[in-house]
């Protein structure tokens, strides 16, 4: 018999909060049962006499997993996850890429759940990057890649034949390594999106211009000059104009490599803070080669090594507690 479901009142009673729906389970077997069966075993006491708690666990998502136990056989009886379940954003499913002959990614499979930072780590040449675009499939402008596996964004597989890529690139914006401003003013590159996706309205666009460099945090440091060159910006006013340029056009998930590696450490730390700032509206996935970076502002880290993903889990896990030899060995800097 497994439990999904308890009657709230005494899961709360005995917990001391709400349970979260829907239930889900990451430890590899079911945990269906109907609330009838659930209500059954609760009547029987059964919960409280045959079955205790073995685990609780950080769930890759924002929950914590209770694991049940049988207590006599040890066996599995399934598992309550409570604390909000993250929706997971985008997944990637055994994904394979190849640079024509040359294998970049072997079976990568990763969730990125939805308002959360996830890190992608490893030495250079991992794939990191490589991953990274596959998530707006900015490596379809790379001749001879190939890609096998899946990836979804909200359930919807973006690699389906009929996915508008312009659309889907709105949804799933991109930062580079290097502050790319566009030759053109502050004012304009901030507009420039919307103004590609048929925005004309000068109110309207006022309106996403300011709203997008607070959100960037360079409203009051450019609010005056918004007519000037974006290339007489310092750089890491560059990289905050080219986030508002990314925010403008509202996205869902926006990716980052390596934001701040072309920047002083005051602007690094501004681009931290504004990560922190935008994960409540956006989903991050950010490639970083700097370990502290990492672990100050990822809440999720996935460790890459050869084109494979060898562990992912919470940033904390990760950095105290990792699974795998090789991560630890990573990000005590023995290699890499
Ligand atoms: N356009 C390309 N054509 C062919 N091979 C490529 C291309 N881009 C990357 N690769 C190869 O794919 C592998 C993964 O590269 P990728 O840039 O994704 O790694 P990375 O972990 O992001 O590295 P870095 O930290 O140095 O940026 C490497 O072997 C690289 O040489």
């Amino acid at each position: 018999m497994l439990l999904s479901r308890m009657d709230e009142k005494v899961w709360k009673r005995r917990w001391g909060r709400q349970p979260a729906y829907p239930l889900d389970c990451t430890a590899g077997f079911p945990v269906h049962a109907s609330d009838e069966e659930a209500a059954a075993l609760e009547r029987q006491n059964i919960f409280l006499h045959r079955i205790y708690i073995a685990t609780t666990k950080p769930l890759w998502g924002t929950g914590t997993m209770i694991l049940f136990r049988n207590e006599i056989s040890g066996s599995p009886q399934g598992c309550f996850c409570f604390g909000r379940n993250s929706h997971m954003k985008m997944q990637a499913q055994h994904l394979n890429l190849y640079y024509g002959t040359h294998q970049a990614l072997f079976d990568v499979s990763l969730e990125v759940p939805e308002n959360k930072v996830v890190a992608l780590i490893g030495p250079s040449g991992c794939g990191k990057s490589t991953f990274l675009r596959t998530l707006n499939r900015m490596n379809d402008l790379i001749d001879g890649v190939q890609i096998d596996g899946k990836i979804t964004l909200d359930d919807r597989d973006i690699y389906d034949k009929d996915v508008d890529l312009v659309n889907l690139r709105k949804r799933v914006g991109m930062v580079f390594q290097r502050p790319n401003p566009f030759p053109m003013s502050i004012y304009d590159n901030v507009a420039y999106g919307c103004r590609v996706h048929g925005l004309t309205d000068k109110k309207r666009l006022d309106e996403i211009v300011e709203k997008s460099l607070r959100g960037a945090a360079l409203w009051d440091e450019v609010k005056d000059r918004l007519d000037a060159s974006a290339m007489g910006m310092s750089g890491g006013q560059q990289q905050r104009l080219c986030i508002a340029r990314v925010m403008a056009v509202e996205p869902e998930v926006v990716l980052m490599d390596e934001p701040c590696s072309a920047l002083d450490p005051i602007s690094t730390m501004k681009i931290e803070e504004l990560v922190q700032e935008i994960k409540k509206e956006y989903t991050i996935v950010m490639v970083t080669h700097n370990m502290q970076q990492a672990a100050r502002v990822s809440d999720y880290t996935a460790f890459f090594l050869n084109g494979k993903l060898i562990e992912h889990d919470t940033t904390d896990v990760i950095f105290t507690k990792p699974h795998d030899k090789k991560t630890e060995d990573y990000i005590t800097g023995r290699f890499g």
